[in-house]
């Protein structure tokens, strides 16, 4: 996978996307949709956007018992994205149950299968607060970043802030997947671990998905140009 600059579509249904892609007449782009369009659109809006030459990555961020993700797993194989997605916290079995049934759904290359760790929208003091978890944020992330490979994943959801030690821990070829992606002019909303394009980059992140920024911006495509050349490397930090 070349380095990409994942768009999540978090619009309320296919007509404010297409809304949105008319601002990328002839780009083609990395697409996430996430719950709250497939919840509205289902399985067409994935066929859609392939057809117009779109990679896609589905995040339904699966989390269940093992036996439950596997079935789920088989039938995402079978909509042609290119990427999905699990919580690590839904532990090692699952996992492997969740690559098990995408390799079973697959009828080619399964789609890349990656795991969330701590969601960037998570602070140390929040971890520790509500999941009582002890251990530091970035020690909770590694220990999951470590399980999903142990399962056979390909990679996992982390901030920018993680994406260093888990390649030099893990391997460069794990994918390190960075949501929480910020210019430093931008809000941060919801969102705790936040970094701009260019500190991913330097931290060796594999991708980085950016939503509001670009999909609330005045001007989408500037905004959209704006983040790609500040992730490589074109620009210096915007
Ligand atoms: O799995 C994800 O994509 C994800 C994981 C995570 O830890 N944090 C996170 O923000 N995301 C998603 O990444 C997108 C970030 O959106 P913005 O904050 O608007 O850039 C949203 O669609 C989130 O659902």
């Amino acid at each position: 996978m070349k380095k990409p600059l994942i768009i999540a579509l978090d619009f309320s249904g296919k007509m404010e996307v297409n809304h949105f892609l008319k601002n990328f007449e002839n780009e083609k782009l990395f697409l996430k949709v996430g719950m709250e369009l497939f919840y509205q659109e289902g399985p067409s809006i994935v066929h859609e956007l392939k057809e117009q030459g779109h990679e896609i990555f589905l995040d339904l961020k699966l989390h269940d018992i093992p036996n439950t993700v596997k079935s789920a797993m088989k039938r995402l194989a079978g909509l042609g994205c290119d990427m999905v997605n699990v919580h690590a916290a839904g532990g090692k079995a699952m996992m492997e149950a969740a690559r098990e049934g995408l390799e079973a759904g697959s009828s080619g290359k399964r789609p890349s299968c990656i795991a969330v760790t701590q969601l960037t929208s998570t602070s140390e003091q929040q971890m520790k607060s509500e999941q009582l978890i002890p251990a530091s944020l970035n020690e909770s992330v590694l220990h999951y970043a470590k399980l999903a490979k142990e399962a056979g994943l390909d990679g996992v959801v982390c901030s920018s802030l993680e994406a260093r030690e888990i390649s030099s821990r893990i391997g460069s070829s794990f994918l390190t997947v960075t949501p929480g992606i910020r210019l430093l002019s931008d809000d941060s909303g919801d969102q705790k671990r936040v970094a701009t394009p260019e500190f991913a980059r330097k931290e060796g992140a594999s991708a980085i998905v950016v939503g509001r920024s670009i999909t609330r911006a005045e001007n989408p495509f500037e905004k959209y140009i704006q983040c790609k050349q500040s992730w490589e490397g074109v620009l210096n930090e915007a």
